[in-house]
């Protein structure tokens, strides 16, 4: 689908995806009210949601430009987790794309005790260990914490996705769909791990893992 860094008539498409892939989300209870954020890198800036915007109803005119020097260049006022975003894509080079939303069963593992801070979902499937692999818990910050962007910036050089304590996930991809793609599947990993919570599992073993690296080509 879209190229990883968008010129011209790129960013009317891209501005259009965020929309598609925003009511999309939204309509299927992944994110509600006004709730989450979008973001897609361009060559000259990138795009984000409006702040207190409702991810179903977004305006592609409305989104926010933004450059890298952190200067709202255009549209509406940015969300307030732009510099959240902009960590990312400072850290991944490869990022076109990030989602970060607060999915039921991501945002209630995101509030258990006990986790593992360096990687809090168990492998139960292939597709999570091929769209997310480990994924860490970042402390709980306020929404809009600059503090933040420092905590996800150690982070996302190794990791395509977070976990925001008591909030929900953050998650890249190459492009916009695949950021969403890798974010669905986060949240089934997050339902399956809640649903096997008390019944003995047999997560992938490390061979099982090993082959999907190489099969797949996945970046670890
Ligand atoms: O998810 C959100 C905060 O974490 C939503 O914030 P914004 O409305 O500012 O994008
Ligand atoms: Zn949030």
């Amino acid at each position: 689908m879209s190229a990883a860094v968008a010129t011209g008539r790129d960013e009317h498409r891209l501005r259009e995806e965020i929309v598609h892939f925003g009511r999309s989300l939204f309509n299927r209870g992944l994110t509600a009210g006004s709730s989450g954020n979008i973001s897609v890198r361009l060559d000259d800036g990138w795009l984000l949601t409006p702040t207190n915007a409702c991810l179903g109803e977004l305006d592609p005119a409305e989104l926010a430009k933004l450059d890298w020097d952190g200067r709202h260049v255009s549209g509406a006022q940015p969300s307030k987790e732009a510099f959240l975003h902009r960590s990312m894509y400072e850290e991944r080079a490869g990022a076109g794309a990030i989602v970060h939303l607060h999915s039921t069963h991501s945002a209630a593992v995101s509030c258990m005790g006990g986790l593992d801070c360096e990687d809090c979902l168990p492998p139960l499937t292939a597709y999570f260990v091929m769209k997310i692999g480990k994924l860490p818990l970042i402390p709980y910050y306020r929404p809009g914490d600059p503090a933040l962007g420092d905590a996800i910036r150690g982070l996302a050089r190794k990791h395509c996705a977070v976990l925001l304590a008591n909030h929900g996930p953050v998650v890249s991809g190459t492009t916009l769909d695949a950021a969403v793609y890798a974010t669905e599947e986060l949240e089934e990993t997050a339902k399956l791990f809640l649903l096997l919570r008390d019944l003995p599992t047999r997560p992938l073993n490390d061979a099982q893992i090993d082959e999907l690296v190489r099969v797949f080509k996945l970046q670890r």
